[in-house]
């Protein structure tokens, strides 16, 4: 089978910045842009030139990229000529070799939203996609609303559509702008497209998420003829998002009939950053990467139930769909309250612990599970899974131990009548018969009171004595609290996760009906977690 060129055409940086809570700064268009070229992406749309002064900064200055760099605006009004149409003026000035223009193709999108005839609009279509080409620009239409449009007034959606192609588009893109179509009606209607005389190799299409179909639609558009693919990153944009293209992607590479069927601008090697790639974006909206993402999510190859992960051990192919290192994920077997002792073997393999002694083995699994009773979660605080297993078959070192600790919360008006919150800890920890006394206060970096958790991590992190200098690398990035029982008997539970230096994230967990309590017994795990992996029991430890 003779293979054909799939077009993939990524708007994380137009449609993905129309994300409620996203805005991106043009520094970051740049990350991205430059991100997405090393994927391989064909085409990366930048933003809307003139429509605010990011993204007129973005274009005043654009990436060089080997990805076709793409401007968006929308079509010229009614009343004027597109050259004399201010809004497309600006999108040509950018000076892009594309641009992809929204227009409308849906009568009631038409008569109620632009308030122009149907005739005017089918004008208004033709008339900027010839003063593009004109210019000699590579011209997109997203036909929006297309599909709805096509099922109000086939004729009408079938008229916009052809009114740019035969000016010169050279990709008529259908848009689901709403995103309530279902995948059967997206394939039926891009086949009457095509037999109306719009080749698939001139159909892209362009989907959203709203109810959840966005990758399953472009599918079915693609299985249908349509030869390029829009989306997003991690599925940014309007409402519900865009089309994953992290999802989009492996797809493509990596099933059938795709794989066999396709050639894309990505390739095997750069599939292998799709993690990455992904967690970047994260990073940049100071976002946590959502665990359940296909492909790409921390828990896309996590095997927690243990007929699972005995399984696993024994073949991986057993529970997995793909090899999780092909898209640059990798494979967990977590402990919980579901688990056995497979998980529990390959964990503490992990972990570079053998346990060969079989009741040691039941030991541990039988108090995870206590805990897990008691409200401890282990499936995403492995870190502390793994000091409790350690505690458990006596490989634990005692690097210190804590004597006391206090928090104080203090609101209070300042001499000029201002509130103003104050939060103090003290933390004194005992090493090697030593005994360190540390205070600290609650301080984010721009002054603020960072409250009672952040001065009980700066208060134990101090001063911890010959290792300290391990420590100093750790920054906590994220905290969770949950209350796992209602009424008198609440307990809360305290997840935290950091990072270091060596770019490692790890979890852990600490239950107690106290939340102050709970949160410092998750930092102190954090700690001892970190200097048992940095072999702090060298400088030592009992
Ligand atoms: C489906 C999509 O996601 S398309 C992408 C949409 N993206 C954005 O809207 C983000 C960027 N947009 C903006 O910054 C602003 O909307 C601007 C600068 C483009 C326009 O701002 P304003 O001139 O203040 O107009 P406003 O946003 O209020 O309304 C949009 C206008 O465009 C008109 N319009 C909408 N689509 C089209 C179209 N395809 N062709 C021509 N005109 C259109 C509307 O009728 C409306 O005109 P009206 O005010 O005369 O009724
Ligand atoms: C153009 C576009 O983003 C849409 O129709 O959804």
């Amino acid at each position: 089978m003779s293979r054909e060129r799939l077009y993939l055409f990524d708007t994380t940086l137009r449609d993905g910045q129309q994300t409620q809570g996203v805005q991106f700064s043009a520094p970051e268009k740049h990350r991205i842009a430059a991100a997405l070229d090393d994927l391989g992406v064909d085409y990366i749309e930048g933003g809307w030139p003139g429509a605010n002064p990011t993204d007129s900064e973005f274009f005043d200055a654009p990436p060089k990229t080997r990805a076709t760099f793409t401007a968006f605006g929308m079509t010229k009004r009614s009343g004027r000529s597109a050259e004399n149409d201010d809004v497309l003026a600006t999108v040509l000035n950018a000076g892009t070799k594309s641009v992809c223009l929204v227009g409308k193709t849906h009568d009631f999108h038409v008569t109620t939203a632009l308030g122009v005839t149907l005739e005017e609009n089918v004008t208004n279509i033709a008339q900027s996609f010839a003063h593009i080409v004109a210019q000699g620009r590579e011209a997109l239409f997203d036909a929006e609303h297309f599909f709805d449009g096509y099922k109000s007034n086939p004729d009408y959606a079938l008229e916009c559509l052809h009114a740019a192609y035969t000016a010169g588009a050279r990709w008529i893109v259908l848009c689901d702008t709403n995103g309530g179509t279902l995948p059967g009606e997206v394939y039926q209607i891009t086949l009457k497209v095509i037999e109306s005389g719009i080749p698939g190799s001139h159909l892209g299409i362009h989907t959203h998420d709203d109810t959840g179909n966005a990758v399953a639609n472009s599918l079915a558009a693609v299985n249908a003829g349509a030869r390029q693919v829009q989306g997003t990153l991690n599925g940014l944009g309007e409402r519900c998002g865009n089309a994953n293209l992290t999802t989009l992607i492996p797809t493509f590479l990596l099933k059938e009939p795709y794989a066999s069927k396709f050639d894309t601008g990505v390739t095997q090697d750069a599939l292998k950053g799709m993690v990455k790639v992904s967690r970047m974006l994260d990073d940049i909206l100071n976002r946590v990467p959502q665990r359940a993402a296909p492909y790409v999510g921390a828990s896309a190859f996590a095997h927690k139930a243990g007929l699972h992960a005995s399984a696993i051990l024994k073949d991986p192919t057993t529970y997995e769909h793909i090899v999780p290192e092909i898209v640059g994920n990798a494979r967990i077997v977590p402990m919980s309250n579901q688990a056995g002792t497979s998980n529990l073997r390959s964990r503490l393999s992990d972990m570079g612990m053998d346990v060969e002694d079989t009741s040691a083995l039941s030991r541990v699994l039988d108090r995870i599970k206590l805990r897990e009773a008691e409200g401890y979660s282990y499936d995403s605080a492995q870190a502390s899974f793994e000091l409790e297993a350690r505690r458990e078959v006596g490989q634990m070192p005692s690097f210190f131990d804590v004597e006391r600790y206090r928090a104080t919360v203090e609101r209070r008006r300042d001499s000029r009548g201002r509130m103003s919150h104050l939060s103090e800890a003290t933390v004194v920890v005992n090493i090697g018969g030593e005994r360190h006394l540390s205070v600290s206060e609650g301080m984010l970096e721009d002054g603020a009171d960072g409250g009672p958790v952040n001065a009980l991590s700066k208060a134990l992190a101090k001063d911890l004595g010959p290792y300290q200098g391990l420590i100093e690398d750790m920054e906590l990035v994220d905290y969770k609290v949950r209350i796992t029982q209602g009424g008198t008997e609440a307990r809360t539970r305290v997840i935290i996760d950091h990072e270091d230096g060596q770019g490692r994230r790890w979890s852990t967990v600490g239950v107690s009906s106290n939340i102050i309590d709970a949160s410092f017994e998750a930092l102190l795990d954090a700690i001892l977690w970190k200097l048992v992996r940095d072999g702090a029991h060298a400088l030592g430890a009992q």
